[in-house]
């Protein structure tokens, strides 16, 4: 049944009872057992059998058997005994279904399309009398046989009932092979469905497929299509897994599994299988919560509006930009975000459908009743209607003239290096927001990756160091940062530095830089008031930002002009080796 899900032991880290506790718990009903994982284990395969079905799991696959097509008489011969003995070993597991991949051998003689029929089909006839199916997957990097449409050919030609193909999406969509054609093949010869996603990489296929598969969602391809085109061919089996990832392999199984079961679950929802309560629309940030002290907050413009009625926390607010500081909250961090949703009831329904922890409600009687999940990273998402819960707050009747900023723009997550591809899966599928395209750029203190996701009304960015850092580094945590709104940049710039402001100083040489890539009527001003400066299609952007005002956080305001769609990337070491030298001359 196509309502059916699956995962490959391969796809999660630990023991073989790790993984499949691990897929149990998040709610797959079947695994494909990997080899190499059975082969370590100390449980025999009927002790396995066993675990699963205690677990509530099927064995869906067995994998991989390989460099078995198109061989010499002799190797036939051996290629046969290793299939037996296989095949021995899924009758005492439970598991009916085999994935042959096709031959990276030297031993596969030539590109002969009949020869690997007449043999793949003896091995169906030897499978099929054992009540054993034969599902041949075309490996990207296959010696002879690399496309669906290759193995789909030898199949059809072999045309035996215990032989069909295996359609596994990275090896069909990293060659960019036209997935449409699935279409024309009969739907009960799809004897399995592996699903991955990957990110769009410009390297060696074996190696993209080993090290950096992601799952569905995560990554570039469209699952969404490739899985459509398999279900209407008439597939009838699992929706899999099957993700070579090295993160992954490495992490806390659990919740990886998790993980691995929302992109499932958001799969379904968009090739129409399954009833998730959509995506209500998000009209912006209603407000951010962190641990930093007031005085830097007026010094920015901003007002202490409201004090809460039974928690430790103030309401500072400027334009439509909201902070809320909580005294509890951990020194620096950004604890809490909330996002103004058309039905904030529908969110957290959508959240608790795609496996969103959801928080418990705190709240005293006659106080707002905000529903609330938790971000991989932990972070707080609440999601609020009108403005009810500014009722909350008991009024300072405090009010200032503020300094130009009118709202907040983004604002910036860093992620522990392991929970990147979960947090842009998370941010697309549980809160609908759009991911951006990935950058990379060399930091001062290492590689980092950056990813957008959102719309013009709520904007986060996911940064991220590439490996874990070194704990010489300053911020360890990496600093997040709330990026304000205003409509002149310099304007703000000037009027904050005349308030004294933190305002980080921005070098000479990123000037004279931008003066010989750019020549701005504005330039002057810019390098003035360590305002930095983007261009690209979509429009321009100029922002500044402050010192660490925090131990783990910093502010930015930004003016976009145009429609500029980015947040600045390009400059983003230029501003983090800024905050680096300050800490270094402040220490
Ligand atoms: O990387 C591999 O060798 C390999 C093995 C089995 C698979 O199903 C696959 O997609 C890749
Ligand atoms: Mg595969």
């Amino acid at each position: 049944m196509s309502g059916d899900t699956a995962i490959a032991t391969v796809c999660l880290s630990g023991t073989l009872e790790d993984k499949l506790g691990a897929a149990a718990a998040a709610g797959f009903g079947g695994v494909e057992i990997f080899e190499n994982d059975l082969i370590a284990s100390r449980r025999s395969p009927s002790e396995i059998r066993r675990l699963c079905a205690d677990l509530g799991l099927t064995i869906d696959l067995y994998q991989p058997f390989r460099d078995f097509e198109a061989v010499p008489p002799d190797v036939l011969r051996a290629n046969l005994r290793r299939a037996r003995r296989k095949f021995d070993l899924m009758a005492e597991l439970g598991a009916d279904t085999v994935l042959v991949c096709s031959s990276v051998s030297p031993d596969a003689v030539d590109d002969d399309d009949d020869l690997a029929a007449e043999q793949l089909r003896e091995l169906a006839e030897l499978a099929g009398e054992r009540g054993i199916r034969v599902a041949y997957e075309a490996l990207a990097w296959g010696r002879f046989v690399n496309t669906y449409e290759h193995a789909w050919r030898i199949v059809r030609r072999a045309d035996h009932p215990a032989l069909g193909v295996c359609l596994d999406s990275f090896h069909i969509l990293s060659r960019r092979s036209d997935p449409r054609a699935i279409r024309t093949i009969p739907g009960e010869k799809i004897f399995f469905l592996q699903l991955a996603d990957a990110p769009l990489l410009d390297m060696d296929v074996l190696h993209w497929s080993r090290h950096h598969r992601l799952f569905p969602g995560q990554g570039a391809f469209d699952l969404a299509a490739f899985t459509g085109h398999v279900l209407a061919a008439g597939y009838q089996g699992p929706l899999s897994l099957e993700v070579f990832n090295d993160v992954f392999r490495q992490a806390d199984p659990g919740p990886a599994a998790v993980d691995a079961m929302r992109s499932l679950l958001a799969l379904r929802e968009s090739v129409g299988t399954l009833d998730v309560p959509a995506a209500p629309r998000l009209d912006g940030h209603a407000f951010a919560e962190l641990g930093v002290s007031g005085a830097v907050l007026a010094d920015l413009g901003f007002t202490h509006i409201g004090t809460h009625r039974s928690k430790p926390v103030q309401l500072w607010q400027q334009g439509a930009a909201r902070l809320l500081v909580n005294s509890a909250a951990e020194e620096g961090s950004i604890s809490a975000l909330g996002l103004v949703s058309a039905d904030p009831r529908g969110s957290a329904r959508r959240a608790e459908a795609l496996l969103a922890p959801v928080l418990p409600r705190e709240h005293c009687p006659g106080e707002a009743d905000l529903a609330a999940v938790a971000a991989p990273d932990g972070t707080e998402i609440f999601f609020c209607g009108n403005d009810e819960w500014l009722r909350d707050f008991v009024p300072s009747g405090a009010s200032s003239a503020g300094s130009g900023i009118t709202g907040i723009d983004h604002v910036a997550l860093t992620q522990p290096f392991d929970h990147f591809d979960e947090a842009t899966l998370f941010y697309r599928s549980v809160l609908g927001l759009s991911p951006e395209a990935v950058a990379e750029f060399a930091a001062p203190f290492g590689l980092v990756r950056s990813r957008a996701v959102g719309d013009q009304d709520v904007r986060l960015t996911l940064d991220s160091a590439l490996v874990r850092r070194g704990e010489w580094a300053p911020g360890v945590p990496s600093p997040q940062h709330v990026a304000f709104a205003c409509e002149d940049a310099l304007a703000v710039a000037r009027t904050l530095r005349e308030n004294g402001a933190p305002l980080l100083e921005i070098p000479g040489n990123y000037y004279d830089d931008l003066d010989a890539r750019f020549d701005l009527p504005f330039a002057a001003e810019l390098r003035e008031n360590s305002v930095l400066y983007d261009r690209d299609p979509s429009g321009e952007f100029l922002h500044f930002f402050t010192e660490l005002v925090g131990s783990r956080v910093f502010f930015e305001v930004v003016q976009r002009i145009g429609g500029y769609r980015g947040c600045g990337v390009v400059n983003t070491p230029v501003y983090m080796t800024a905050h680096r030298e300050r800490r270094l001359s402040l220490a």
